[in-house]
């Protein structure tokens, strides 16, 4: 039974995580026990009414039995309402911790996860898979348990009251469950398929969305339309396919439950020909009927839902299944001879500093899944103080270099170290405070300029931020802005040009007090005054620091004191420069 596999392998995977709220769940699953208990004695006093007042006539026999039942139904009401809100609050709580859960261990995965991942599917993902989970482990425990004690209890009741037709009615309840294994097969294909396809549409929306200047230029409106069209007609047809089997289920119950009423009626009439029942008592006993299929029909049902909720445990177990790229070291002992790394005057200054010494040693390394090395045999040292330039043709293994210094990947083979410690020694958090990486894409975060500068440095002053900007010939334009560094930029809507993106990510690189600059095409994106400007300051910088510069921008040699050339993953040619800073090459 592969369902059952499923359904135990998602509580194996996900139940821990409701630690922390089980004495809440306790008290939801006491509460639905007492509104179910509430529920019983409201059909035993319907039958004792039904019994003693409605069959003599008598009003008096009403009364008793009347209070006794407002009673508890004001009771049940009570703790239906308590157990109903606890359970959501429970519910959300999980669904709040396990999206954190997924999302922390998605922010660890390595840089191909997220290229053969779409972006728009790992939302889906985070939304509605998780939601589909939490059905499953909290809402799920919550019913089963409500749905068993209220059965249970009802059947207790039934056999007090006619224990003949209480039998005739047990005998008949297994057909609701198997009616429900019947349909969950195909209930849970289809719902598969549709958090399959609900993760396609919101890719597709998101993709076409970011790269809406490229659709509107070149009239590729049509196209996007039918690339959504087929994602949303995958999801019609397995949303009316769910819908077809669910509403199929629920009929077939339907038949179940009347075939159920006529054998009990039938019966019934039996007995009442041979004067062993009165027709008030069969009375008491259809209602009665009508309370105990429903809870009995709810555990059917809940499986289907325990089956479709499966299909969403799977994809999340597919994103926490992928095992990060590199991990952090079981101890670390920072070395003798490692300093404060703080650079800039007035910086923070950081403890357990180094000084920056880089070197890379016989490396070789190639992607998961490509089909020969990025990088082959490479041996270079970078010593603090020292710009090396790294240059080379498209697909040359530029940044695949600069991926191997922040350690989002560990070499194939060969080794990196820092100040002579190979990184896999070194916890990541503080080899990234020592290697700041200025990526080659430019990367908006949302909040003010301030503190799109001051990202990876919350601890700057709104001075040393101001420096940065200068220095990253930034300051002029933002204070021309009517909110200057308070003005609030988002990814893809800031009303700022590429150029000036680009300065304040190099602003936010020029803050961080790190001894090593890692800078993938700084830049591109600026014309050759701007790009000229940044590397002064950048010079005044690197004065401590270790920089690698990956440029295709060879004007900018003069400044380096080593050129290394990269080809097809080899360092080529390692021509040795004089620095002349300050010169200029156009
Ligand atoms: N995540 C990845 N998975 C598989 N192969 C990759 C991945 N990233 C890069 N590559 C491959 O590795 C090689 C080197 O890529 P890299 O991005 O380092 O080149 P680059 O020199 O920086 O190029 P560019 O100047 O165009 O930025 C290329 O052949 C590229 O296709």
């Amino acid at each position: 039974m592969r369902g059952t596999r499923d359904i135990t392998e998602a509580f194996r995977r996900f139940w821990p995580l409701t630690r922390g709220d089980r004495g809440r769940l306790v008290a939801v699953i006491g509460c639905v026990i007492v509104a179910a208990l509430a529920e019983t004695a409201s059909i035993l006093l319907f039958a004792e009414i039904t019994d003693h007042a409605l069959n003599s006539g008598s009003l008096s026999a009403f009364w008793g039995p009347a209070l006794a039942w407002l009673g508890t139904a004001v009771l049940g009401a009570a703790v239906g309402y308590g157990g109903n809100s606890l359970a959501v609050w429970t519910a959300e709580r999980f669904v709040m911790r396990l999206r954190a859960k997924v999302f922390a261990h998605l922010q660890e995965l390595p840089p191909h996860f997220f290229r053969k991942h779409r972006r728009g599917d790992l939302v889906s993902r985070l939304t509605g898979d998780v939601e589909a989970i939490e059905q499953m482990v909290v809402s799920g425990v919550v019913g089963t348990v409500s749905a068993v004690f209220s059965a249970l209890f009802y059947g207790v009741a039934a056999l007090w009251i006619r224990w003949d037709l209480a039998l005739v009615t047990f005998v008949l309840a297994p057909l609701f469950l198997l009616a429900a294994r019947r349909f969950s097969g195909r209930i849970g294909r289809a719902a598969r398929d549709e958090r399959a396809a609900e993760g396609a549409i919101t890719s597709v929306v998101e993709e076409s969305l970011g790269a809406i200047e490229l659709t509107q230029a070149y009239n590729r409106q049509h196209a996007e339309e039918a690339r959504l069209d087929t994602e949303a007609r995958n999801w019609m047809r397995a949303s009316v396919r769910g819908a077809r089997a669910t509403e199929m289920y629920e009929q077939v119950v339907q038949v179940v439950e009347t075939l159920c009423v006529l054998a009990v009626i039938g019966l019934g009439a039996w007995e009442i020909s041979q004067q062993r029942l009165t027709l008030g008592q069969l009375l008491a006993f259809a209602a009665f009927i009508g309370y105990l299929y429903p809870p009995v029909r709810d555990l059917g049902q809940l499986g289907l839902t325990l089956t479709a909720a499966t299909a969403g445990a799977r994809r999340l177990a597919e994103i926490l299944d992928a095992r990060p790229s590199v991990s952090d070291p079981a101890t670390f002992k920072p070395r003798s001879g490692t300093r404060a790394s703080g650079v800039r005057g007035g910086a923070p200054r950081r403890g357990n500093g180094m000084r920056g010494k880089v070197s890379l040693h016989s490396v070789t390394h190639q992607y998961p899944d490509a089909s020969h090395p990025a990088l082959r045999d490479v041996t270079l040292t970078a010593a603090p103080g020292e710009l090396v330039l790294v240059t080379g043709p498209s697909g040359a293994g530029k940044s695949t270099l600069t991926q191997l210094l922040v350690r989002f990947y560990d070499p194939s083979s060969g080794v990196v170290r820092l100040d002579g410690t190979p990184l896999p020694e070194l916890p990541l958090s503080h080899l990234r405070d020592q290697v700041t990486l200025l990526p080659q894409r430019t990367h908006v975060l949302h909040g003010t300029i301030r503190e799109n500068i001051a990202a990876g440095c919350p601890d700057a002053s709104d001075t040393d931020i101001e420096q940065a900007a200068r220095d990253a010939a930034a300051h002029e334009f933002i204070t021309a802005l009517p909110d200057g560094y308070a003005t609030r930029i988002a990814p893809g809507t800031a009303a700022l040009s590429g150029g000036q993106l680009q300065r304040i990510a190099i602003a936010r690189a020029m803050l961080r007090p790190s001894p090593v600059l890692v800078l993938d095409e700084p830049t591109t994106g600026l014309d050759a005054e701007a790009s000229h400007r940044i590397v002064e300051p950048l010079r005044r910088l690197m004065r401590d620091r270790t920089t690698i510069l990956i440029t295709h921008d060879l004007t900018l040699a003069p400044y380096a004191d080593r050129v290394l050339f990269l080809e097809e993953g080899r360092l080529r040619a390692a021509e040795p420069t004089r620095r002349t800073a300050g010169t200029r090459t156009r």
